[in-house]
């Protein structure tokens, strides 16, 4: 059976605040999955509880077929960075991981090198309490890293980092998912995923609001709309709003055209007397998109708590 992580309908409330809402999902082997959602949705929540950290009032959460709690060595079976700043201050880098390789039978040589692998091999004797936000988090790579496993559980990895490390996240995000593990990686931020995650499991309030490809997600926002560039702005977006389309502005010569079909709207300037420089199909952004479902999505209004769910979720049909 393929490595993977299988989520059913999850449950899990904090006296009487529902942090998990009946959550379902799959996250496969061999690409980076995002698991997006804005502050307080139940990212964490799910993390912890698939790691068995916390119980779940119903549902399950199974890692490669097993209840984690039921894993023999657990390092070598799934790796997680929850919370990177949990080391005690005093305790040696290197020292840390030894600690935990020694508890799941791993060799020392490996904490070398994992210590390597994310850059602290000549940190690693300093006490963690030295360390900065970014080599806590790269400390806490290292631990997840540790058993080799093929599932890893990433929570905010990119929490900390400076540009440089963020470069270096997204390329071991990456290369770990070529080996064909699963990776499932938590963010607040869009943005922080783009470039990054193959597919995305995005939650609000606990429930799914869409299970997705970012391929399919970005060709879904980016359907129909062309940008158009133009020294004839204002006359452009009268021919072209007059022709029934919406036209919003992004600068101050180009403008994007929706609601027409995009083979038409050379031939609408043209006839309008309108003269462009450039008609191209306009790319969303990972941001934009996520913008754009969040948006038909009950889930992120600022409705009072408890409002009923409208079922609105996204969800492929196929994978
Ligand atoms: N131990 C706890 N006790 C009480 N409430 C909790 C506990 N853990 C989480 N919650 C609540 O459950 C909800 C989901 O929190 P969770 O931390 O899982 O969200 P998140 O998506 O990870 O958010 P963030 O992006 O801010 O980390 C929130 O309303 C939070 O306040």
């Amino acid at each position: 059976m393929e490595t993977s992580i299988e989520v059913r309908d999850l449950r899990k409330r904090y006296r009487g605040a529902v942090a998990v809402d009946g959550l379902s999902f799959t996250v496969r082997a061999g690409e980076v999955t995002g698991f997006i959602g804005p502050n307080g949705a139940g990212k964490s929540t799910t993390m912890r509880l698939i790691l068995g950290l916390d119980a779940a009032d119903g549902g399950t959460a199974l890692v490669g077929g097993a209840d984690y709690r039921t894993l023999r060595a657990p390092l070598t079976h799934v790796g997680a960075l929850l919370e990177p700043g949990a080391v005690h201050p005093g305790r040696r880098g290197r020292d840390h991981l030894l600690w935990m390789a020694h508890s799941n039978g791993i060799s020392r040589k490996r904490v070398d090198e994992v210590l390597d692998q994310v850059g602290l091999a000549s940190a690693g004797k300093r006490r963690a309490g030295t360390y900065s936000l970014g080599m806590q988090q790269r400390l806490g790579i290292a631990a997840a890293l540790l058993g080799d496993p093929p599932v890893l559980l990433l929570d905010e990895p990119v929490n900390g980092l400076d540009p440089d490390g963020i470069v270096w996240i997204r390329g071991l995000l990456r290369s770990l998912a070529a080996e064909g593990r699963v990776v499932l990686v938590s963010s607040h931020l869009m943005s922080e995923l783009e470039d990054t995650a193959d597919h995305l499991v995005i939650i609000g309030r606990g429930k799914l609001v869409a299970d997705t490809s970012v391929a399919k997600l970005l060709a879904a926002a980016s359907k129909d709309r062309v940008e158009v560039r133009t020294a004839q702005r204002t006359e452009a977006m009268t021919v072209l709003a007059n022709a029934g389309a919406t036209v919003s502005v992004t600068g101050s010569d180009t403008v994007i055209v929706e609601g027409l079909p995009p083979d038409g709207i050379g031939g609408l300037l043209t006839g309008g007397g309108v003269s462009f420089t450039e008609l191209r199909r306009h790319r969303a952004s990972l941001e934009e998109a996520y913008m754009e479902l969040t948006r038909s999505s009950v889930e992120f209004t600022p409705a009072s708590a408890g409002a009923p769910a409208d079922g609105t979720a996204v969800e492929e049909a196929s994978r």
